[in-house]
């Protein structure tokens, strides 16, 4: 990050690394789980990076392994954070930690990402397809891949009321860019998500989707981490 990328047009990235993985259920943070050796969290930041014009890189970390991050902490061992970046400790919810990490982007930038950790192998060019529909003017962009399943929504008692069009459903992954005002005052509005989409669309605002990369998958269950350790190791990547 240099003052050459203080320019209109700034990126500022906010990489949530608070959750817990119960689903997981590693013994440790899930961001902070090893794949190949390094931290899941290790894999997102390589890739935030290397994002043309970044201005500001946010991490938000389980409070017990955050600001002052601890040089001697082992489980940050592996991940490079790129110079200015910040670690802060985020919260019970990820809507919470979210809104921890949005208050510490720098304040020129006008694009804001919001990243999952646990989305570790998202390619480059995902956030790229971000972050240009953003500058094209959308308020907010969002990857998204085509659901390939049949979908019912149900009632409580699991009765069918419903057998959506799937082609007017997208999975969505992250990372999820917006204007920086548009995601704070999102953020500051006291409602709670499990995206940031869904924020910013009851805001008002309308979001668009950009094409998805099945790799962007999230590492939830043990079978997502045999996924990515398989995937990396056919990469031959360490
Ligand atoms: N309080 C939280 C919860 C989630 N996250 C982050 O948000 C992303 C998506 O959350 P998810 O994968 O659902 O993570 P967990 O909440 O850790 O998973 P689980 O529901 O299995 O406990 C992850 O990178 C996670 O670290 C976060 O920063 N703070
Ligand atoms: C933000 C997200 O990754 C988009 O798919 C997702 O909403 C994270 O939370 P989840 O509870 O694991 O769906």
């Amino acid at each position: 990050m240099t003052d050459a990328d203080a320019a209109p047009g700034s990126v500022g990235v906010v990489v949530v690394a608070a959750g817990s993985g119960s689903r997981l259920g590693a013994g440790v943070p899930k961001a902070f789980v090893r794949l190949h050796g390094r931290p899941l969290l290790a894999y997102a930041v390589d890739t935030v990076a290397r994002l043309p014009h970044l201005r500001s890189v946010v991490v938000v970390a389980p409070l017990d392994h955050a600001a002052p991050r601890d040089a001697a902490d082992p489980v940050w061992e592996g991940v490079e954070l790129p110079s200015g970046a910040v670690v802060v400790a985020g919260g019970a919810e990820r809507t919470d930690s979210v809104a921890a990490g949005l208050a510490a982007v720098d304040a020129t930038c006008d694009v804001v990402l919001v990243h999952d950790a646990a989305r570790c192998l998202t390619p480059l060019d995902v956030f790229e397809r971000v972050v240009e529909a953003v500058r094209r003017g959308a308020a907010g962009a969002v990857p998204g891949l085509p659901v390939v399943d049949t979908v019912k929504s149900v009632d409580a008692e699991g009765v069918i009321t419903g057998t959506p069009d799937r082609a007017s459903l997208r999975a969505v992954q992250t990372p999820q860019g917006f204007r920086r005002e548009v995601l704070a005052t999102a953020y500051g509005s006291g409602l709670r998500a499990t995206d940031d989409a869904a924020l910013v669309e009851r805001c008002g605002h309308h979001v668009v989707v950009v094409a998805g990369d099945p790799l962007a998958f999230k590492v939830t269950t043990p079978d997502d981490l045999e996924r990515a350790e398989r995937l990396l190791a056919r990469a031959g990547r360490r």
